[in-house]
């Protein structure tokens, strides 16, 4: 079932603190992408900006589609792991992801004028393995990029508000 703009529940509205560059709701200079349930899969509806472009104005850059679909990936098996279990997004235990493998290819010249949407279905699922397949389109509906992201569930400590590297360092 479809659900109106109103009703939409944003996978990363509910996780708090993230910083990502393409998804991080707290992050004030990235794309703060926003993804929601339609059913079976899960929808990406984001509006390019000019400084989006690659060489020709019009046409959106490879890069920032990639970054799009990765965390729309990403977070889609972070939100499909709390559906799981009956919860919502950030409710209860923090259960993280992140991205193992990216593959996009890029079919035909996406439009920078108009909302560009990234829709993905789930594919292949382990106790830490979740693979999506996402369909990205441009906004006169041309399916431009089909893409795969394998993301791997993490320790918490990738959620660390410090850092990383030092759980890493202290590991090894
Ligand atoms: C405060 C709030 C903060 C919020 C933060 C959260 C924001 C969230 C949103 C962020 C969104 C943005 C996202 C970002 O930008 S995340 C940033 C970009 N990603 C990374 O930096 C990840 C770097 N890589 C790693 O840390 C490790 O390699 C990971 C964790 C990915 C795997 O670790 P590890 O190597 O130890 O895994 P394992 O040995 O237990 O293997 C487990 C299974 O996985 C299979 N496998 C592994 N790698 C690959 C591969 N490349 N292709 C195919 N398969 C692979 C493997 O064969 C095995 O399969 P099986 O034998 O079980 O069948």
């Amino acid at each position: 079932m479809s659900q109106s703009e109103l009703e939409r529940t944003y996978f990363q509205d509910g996780l708090h603190g993230n910083h990502c560059y393409g998804c991080g709701a707290w992050n004030d200079k990235g794309l703060q992408i926003k993804s929601f349930w339609d059913g079976d899969e899960s929808v990406c509806i984001y509006q390019p900006k000019p400084h989006h472009s690659a060489m020709p104005p019009d046409v959106m850059n490879g890069g920032t589609i990639a970054a799009i679909i990765d965390c729309h990936g990403v977070c889609s098996a972070i939100a499909d792991a709390y559906r799981t279990e009956g919860r919502e997004v950030g409710d209860g235990e923090k259960i993280w992801y992140a991205t193992a493998s990216l593959t996009v290819n890029y079919r035909k010249p996406t439009r920078i004028d108009g909302p560009v949407t990234a829709r993905a279905r789930l594919t292949e699922k382990t106790d830490k393995k979740t693979m999506f397949e996402v369909d990205f389109f441009s906004h006169d509906g041309v399916l431009t990029c089909d893409a795969s992201v394998l993301s791997l569930r993490v320790p918490s400590e990738w959620a660390d508000p410090t850092g990383l590297f030092k759980h890493i360092d202290s590991n090894s």
